[in-house]
C-alpha cells in the first residue's frame, strides 16, 4: 500500500460511468437507469435531486457498496467490477449521514481502521490518527481516545471525514455527510471540507438534497430527476443562470441571483476599513481615530491583530482600558468565505458589520451591507446582459431562418 500510496499521492482521479442500471430485486422499474457521466479527476462532483431519485444507488455503485445491474464503471481507468469489492472500498473514502462510526471504537480506532486494515504498522497509523484528526480541527489529545457518544454531531462528522481520508485514498463518496447536523455546524463544516479539498485535490462525489450546498460546494452538479435521469449537468454557475428545462429551474427555485452569492468569495470584493486600536492603547486613542461621526464604530484589536471588540467612540471613552470597551466581536469571516457567509455574518450583527480575519484570525477588514448589495446588483446587470445577448442571438438566428 505504501507503494500505491505514493504513485496516487492521494491526488483524485477520474471516474467513468458508462450506462450504469441498478435494477433492485423483485422491482418493476429500475432505480438507476442507464447513468453515462463523467467525473473529472480532482473536481467535486454533487448529486442532487428529489428524494427517491437515485442519488445513493449510483453513488454507492462507485465502490460497489450496492452491484450495478449492468453498465461499466471505472476509476483512473481501472474497471471496478473486476477489482476485488473489499479491497475496492478500502481505497475509496465514504463518510455518510450521521458519521457512521462505530460506537464501541474510540475516535482514534476509528479514523485508524482504514490504515490498519490495508497494513499500515502501528506507528504510522497512530500518526496517521494525530495527523488527521488536526487536518478536521479535532484536538488529537483531546478526542483520539473519546468515544463517539461524548462528541457533538459536528464533532462526529469531523471524525467520519478525517477516517474517510485515513488512507489517503483519491476518492471521496459523501452521502449526505452534513444533513444531520444544524445549519451553523453545517455551514462551518462545508467550509473546512472547501479549504480541505483546495489542498488535497481529491475526487469528491457529494449527494445532498440541500441545492444550496450543491452551489457551495460544487464544481460542477449533476442534477438528477427520476432513475437518476441526469437532467442537466454543468458548473453551478451555468446551472443558476441557464436551467436547462422547468424542472431544474424549479429545483433551483426563487432567487437565483441571491444564491450566487455562494458563488462569490470574500476575497473577490474590496473590503472596507474602521479605525482600530490595540488593547495596549490608551482608550482615548481609539475614541480620536473615530471621530465625532455618530455612530462610527472601531474595533479593538489584540496584541496579534486579531479582532476583540466592537465599540464607537462613546463606549471607548467610558471605559479605562479597551479589554473592556464596547461588545466582543462574535463572528468572523475569512477571504475565503461566501458572500452568502458574509451577508449572514451582516444580519446577524446589530451594527450591520462583518469582520473580515486572515488565515491567522489576524484583521484583515470589513464587510456591509452596502458592499453585499452592490454585488448582487452587479451579478443582476451580468446576468440581464446574458440574457439579452442569448435572445438577441437566437432571434437573429431566427431572422436568418426566414429568410432564406
Ligand atoms: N435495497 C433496496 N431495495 C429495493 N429498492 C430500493 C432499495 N434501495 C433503494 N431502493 C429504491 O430505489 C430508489 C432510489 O433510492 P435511493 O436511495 O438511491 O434514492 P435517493 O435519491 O438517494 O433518495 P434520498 O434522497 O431519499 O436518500 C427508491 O425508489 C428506493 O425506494
Amino acid at each position: 500500500m505504501a507503494d500505491d500510496d505514493k504513485k496516487t499521492a492521494g491526488h483524485g482521479v477520474e471516474i467513468k460511468l458508462e450506462e450504469v442500471s441498478k435494477r433492485y430485486p423483485g422491482q418493476k422499474q429500475a432505480a438507476v437507469e442507464s447513468v453515462t457521466m463523467t467525473i473529472p479527476a480532482g473536481e467535486t462532483v454533487v448529486l442532487v435531486g428529489p428524494s427517491g431519485s437515485g442519488k445513493t444507488t449510483t453513488m454507492r455503485m462507485i465502490n460497489r457498496l450496492i452491484e450495478p445491474t449492468s453498465g461499466k464503471i471505472t476509476i483512473g481507468g481501472q474497471d471496478v467490477l473486476g477489482l476485488d469489492a473489499d479491497k475496492l472500498r478500502r481505497e475509496i473514502g465514504y463518510s455518510i449521514q450521521q458519521a457512521g462510526l462505530f460506537p464501541h471504537m474510540t475516535v482514534g480506532d476509528n479514523v485508524g481502521m482504514v490504515p490498519g486494515l490495508v497494513g499500515w504498522d502501528k506507528k504510522r497509523t497512530s500518526e496517521r490518527v494525530d495527523e488527521m484528526l488536526d487536518l478536521v480541527n479535532l484536538d488529537p489529545a483531546e478526542y483520539r481516545d473519546r468515544y463517539p457518544r461524548q462528541l457533538s454531531g459536528g464533532q462526529q462528522q469531523r471524525v467520519g471525514v478525517a477516517r474517510a481520508l485515513a488512507a489517503n485514498p483519491p476518492v471521496l463518496l459523501m452521502d449526505e455527510p452534513f444533513g444531520a447536523v444544524d445549519p451553523i455546524t453545517r455551514g462551518v463544516l462545508q467550509d473546512e471540507l472547501m479549504r480541505l479539498q483546495a489542498d488535497l485535490g481529491k475526487t469528491i462525489v457529494f449527494v445532498t438534497h440541500d441545492f444550496d450546498e450543491a452551489v457551495k460546494l460544487g464544481d460542477r452538479i449533476a442534477v438528477l430527476g427520476e432513475r437518476s435521469k441526469i437532467l442537466q449537468y454543468d458548473t453551478p454557475e451555468a446551472i443558476l443562470t441557464n436551467p436547462a428545462d422547468d424542472t431544474v429551474a424549479g429545483f433551483v427555485g426563487a432567487g437565483a441571483a441571491l444564491k450566487q452569492l455562494t458563488l462569490r468569495r470574500v476575497r473577490e470584493i474590496e473590503v472596507g476599513e474602521v479605525p482600530t486600536a490595540t488593547i495596549d492603547d490608551a482608550p482615548s486613542v481609539l475614541r480620536e481615530r473615530l471621530g465625532t461621526r455618530r455612530g462610527a464604530i472601531g474595533l479593538v484589536l489584540d496584541k496579534r491583530n486579531r479582532p476583540l471588540r466592537w465599540a464607537t467612540a462613546r463606549e471607548a471613552g467610558s471605559v479605562s482600558d479597551l479589554s473592556r470597551a464596547g461588545r466582543p466581536v462574535e463572528d468572523s469571516v475569512s477571504r475565503a468565505s461566501t458572500l452568502q457567509d458574509a451577508l449572514e455574518a451582516i444580519l446577524t450583527d446589530d451594527d450591520g458589520v462583518a469582520v473580515v480575519v486572515g488565515s491567522r484570525g489576524e484583521y484583515v477588514g470589513v464587510v456591509d451591507i452596502d458592499t453585499v448589495m452592490n454585488t448582487i446588483k452587479a451579478l443582476r446587470e451580468e446576468n440581464a446582459t446574458d440574457d439579452a445577448e442569448e435572445t438577441a442571438g437566437s432571434e437573429a438566428a431566427g431572422s436568418g431562418a426566414d429568410a432564406s
